[in-house]
């Protein structure tokens, strides 16, 4: 069933079209991947997805537009896990995961030992539990990504938007948390919606993808369907090969950029400036 639905996004900043024309559905139980070069537009399609930014268009969630929610009800149906800022909380990471179940209390509510055992498990499932008690702020980048996935899990979202969430992650928690991702969808029918860099990683846990360029939408599809070489080359400006491994598993790929073995997609415009010296 289709329960997210974008039409005819546009977002303008100073003249300038950060997205044009956008237009996308996403059924529950998917995981979908924004794909896409630096400034293409990925972190402001998820924040109208997810309700952050009023949309010149229309979003939909469940058959209701997300501007008539009210602002605990969008909170109880999405979660939103953005990109890393400057943190400046003294908090522990017991505290700051447990800000997940705000939406669904009262002011008045007590802390049940439910809740407290939702907390634990959640910071267990990214694989923090010695770290419960450590304040955030001295969490390293990677711990802090994993203890806002678990704020995330405790928030019983159905649709969770996360913005870059394995850029801080070694490999092995990469594919442990989209690994989660993936079973929190397929299992408990939820939407993930992410953005990623690591077109491999789109391929392998993705259900659909949506690749953008100067804010408009190149694809969208299976990753079988959109990440096709001539096209990657042209938006990614590097030549690239697609393997498809179909003895393997029926959609597996393997994306190869190799810069060094030919020249420069004739796409690419800019100049890199290669040394540097101090001014004097
Ligand atoms: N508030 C704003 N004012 C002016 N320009 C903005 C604003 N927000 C975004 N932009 C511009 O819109 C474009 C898209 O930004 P966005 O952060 O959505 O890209 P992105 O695809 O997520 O990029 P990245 O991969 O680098 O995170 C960029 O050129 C950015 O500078």
């Amino acid at each position: 069933m289709t329960t997210l639905i974008a039409q005819d996004l546009n977002l303008k900043i100073d003249s300038k079209f950060i997205l044009k024309n956008i237009n996308l559905e996403v059924n529950s139980g998917q995981v979908m991947g924004v794909l896409g070069p630096n400034g293409a537009g990925k972190t402001s399609l998820l924040k109208m997805l997810s309700g952050q930014t009023d949309s010149q268009g229309c979003v939909s969630w469940q058959n209701k537009q997300l501007n008539t929610y009210a602002p605990q009800e969008l909170a109880q149906q999405i979660a939103v896990v953005n990109q890393l800022n400057e943190s400046v909380f003294s908090l522990n990471l017991q505290q700051i995961v447990r800000m997940g179940l705000l939406p669904h209390k009262s002011l008045l509510s007590r802390q049940t030992a439910r809740d407290d055992q939702h907390i634990a498990d959640a910071i267990a499932r990214v694989g923090l539990a010695e770290k419960t008690y450590q304040t955030f702020n001295s969490l390293s980048g990677g711990e802090q990504q994993r203890g806002l996935i678990a704020r995330a899990l405790v928030q019983r979202a159905a649709f969770i938007v996360l913005d870059e969430p394995v850029n801080h992650l070694d490999i092995y928690y990469q594919h442990q948390v989209l690994s989660l991702l993936t079973s929190l969808a397929h299992q408990f029918n939820m939407t993930v919606a992410m953005s990623l860099h690591d077109l491999n990683l789109a391929a392998n846990y993705c259900d659909q993808l949506c690749l953008l360029h100067d804010g408009k939408m190149v694809a969208q599809g299976t990753p079988s369907q959109v990440l096709q070489a001539e096209r990657l080359e042209q938006v990614f400006r590097i030549p690239c090969q697609v393997k498809h491994h179909a003895a393997q598993q029926p959609n597996a790929l393997r994306i190869d950029f190799s810069p060094s073995n030919s020249q420069p997609s004739t796409c690419a415009t800019a100049t890199w400036q290669t040394e540097w010296s101090p001014p004097t």
